[in-house]
């Protein structure tokens, strides 16, 4: 009787077709389970196998997923290595990141034939990454939204993180406006509550930004975090089209992915740009050899179809984040003519940590500063002033010492908070 066991799914033979999806996994196989029966194990569990042998025969597609690279086929108790697996386009429903999620990270994870497994990287074939929207603009809105191409656009949350009033919210946006700033963003944690309440604060804030492009003749925008449940998140975005703003703000991992593609869609009809905050992204990627890296979750996001995305500091803020420039690099490259997405620094940053971040990742991103402006000893005008100068220092190609002798803002900043 034809059938199916976990041998039939490793092949070290096998050359993925280009149609398949290719993923790498780090693994460490359990006590007593060889690499290559492990890996097994995975494509056979990630696609449409089982722990018990099983019958196939007529009305079956076979739609096995296999294991066809092993780094090191031995590997000693509690090490890892590198296993790369290959997944048919037919296992896949073309668009749905659920399903497809369901498929490289889900049951694979709990498994107990692995002690931890990461899901590394994805090589995405055409016809899979295409069926997906992603982003409507990516880097292009800094010069379609702001007319900026030579730095990077500077952004703020008001801290506190919440607790503000909305007078108090949109008042702190128009002196960061005001002070240099091009977008105010609202925090993770602020979505409807009684002490700010969502519409208020748009309409509010949106007044104070007419201000402070008035006052200053320069465009400005807001990313008002519409996460919520689903539907009430759709309500929202269609708020915030109607009050004029160009943005939305989601928290993607949070709110997940199957939202995200209904944010996605309704942003198409209404020409807005998607923020992308990535809250309990630890929760998958913290832990060097279990999870999903943040590599997955930012190819995720792209193919999804947000425009900005945090992947952090390149190791200088208060966050721990991995491969920033990895992932800055992979979110700019070529892929099947998707439009690309616009990093976003942010945790931590100051002004005086500008010219080393900018090193490492370009000046096409985005710029957060919270505590690094509204921290300023000034106030945040001042602290948004600093940051500024920051920047177009890194642009003129002078250093900040020099810039601080015609910023006494960014003087300030660098006396209190140093370089480094
Ligand atoms: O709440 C915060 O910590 C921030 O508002 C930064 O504030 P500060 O500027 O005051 O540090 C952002 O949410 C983090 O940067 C997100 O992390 P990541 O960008 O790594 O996703
Ligand atoms: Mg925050």
């Amino acid at each position: 009787m034809a059938g199916i066991t976990y041998e039939d799914f490793i092949d070290l033979s096998y050359e993925p077709a280009d149609s398949d999806l290719v993923c790498a996994f780090r693994i460490a196989p359990a006590e007593g389970m060889d690499v290559a029966d492990a890996a097994s194990r995975v494509a056979s569990e990630s696609s449409n196998g089982t722990w018990a042998a099983l019958p196939t025969g007529e009305g079956f597609t076979d739609m096995g997923a296999t294991a066809f690279a092993i780094d090191d086929g031995e590997v000693a108790a509690g090490e890892t290595t590198e296993i790369r697996v290959a997944y048919p386009a037919g296992l896949f429903e073309p668009g749905s990141m659920p399903q497809i999620l369901s498929c490289i990270a889900g049951n694979i994870l709990g498994m107990k034939a692995v002690d931890s497994i990461r899901l590394l990287d994805c090589e995405w074939p055409e016809g899979l990454a295409t069926s997906f929207m992603g982003p409507q603009f990516g880097s292009d809105v800094r010069e379609e939204i702001f007319g900026v191409s030579d730095r990077p656009i500077l952004a703020t949350v008001p801290k506190p993180k919440v607790g503000l009033s909305t007078e108090r919210h949109a008042q702190v946006g128009y002196e960061a406006w005001t002070g240099g700033v091009d977008l105010l963003k609202d925090d993770e944690n602020l979505t409807d509550q009684d002490f700010n309440p969502f519409h208020d604060r748009l309409v509010e804030s949106l007044a104070q930004r007419d201000r402070a492009e008035d006052e200053t003749g320069e465009p400005k925008s807001y990313l008002i975090n519409v996460t919520a449940g689903t539907n009430e998140m759709l309500e929202r975005v269609d708020q915030v089209a109607a009050e004029g703003c160009e943005y939305v703000m989601v928290d993607v991992i949070t709110c997940g992915w199957a939202a995200v593609q209904a944010v996605r869609e309704r942003c198409e009809e209404l020409g807005l740009a998607i923020h992308a905050h990535r809250a309990m992204h630890a929760a998958f990627d913290r832990l060097p050899h279990h999870g999903v890296s943040m590599r997955v979750l930012a190819q995720i996001a792209r193919l999804v179809g947000v425009d900005q995305l945090h992947t952090g500091t390149a190791g200088l803020g208060k966050l721990a984040n991995e491969d920033t420039v990895g992932i800055n690099a992979w979110l700019r490259d070529d892929l099947y003519g998707l439009s690309d997405v616009l990093p976003v620094a942010s945790g931590g940053l100051h002004p005086g940590l500008v010219p080393d971040l900018l090193d490492a990742t370009g000046t096409n991103v985005c710029v957060q500063a919270g505590g690094g402006i509204h921290g300023h000893p000034d106030g945040t005008h001042e602290g948004a002033k600093a940051l500024r100068a920051a920047v177009e220092a890194y642009a003129e190609g002078i250093s900040l010492e020099s810039k601080a002798d015609e910023s006494p803002a960014l003087a300030t900043a660098i006396d209190k908070w140093g370089t480094e």
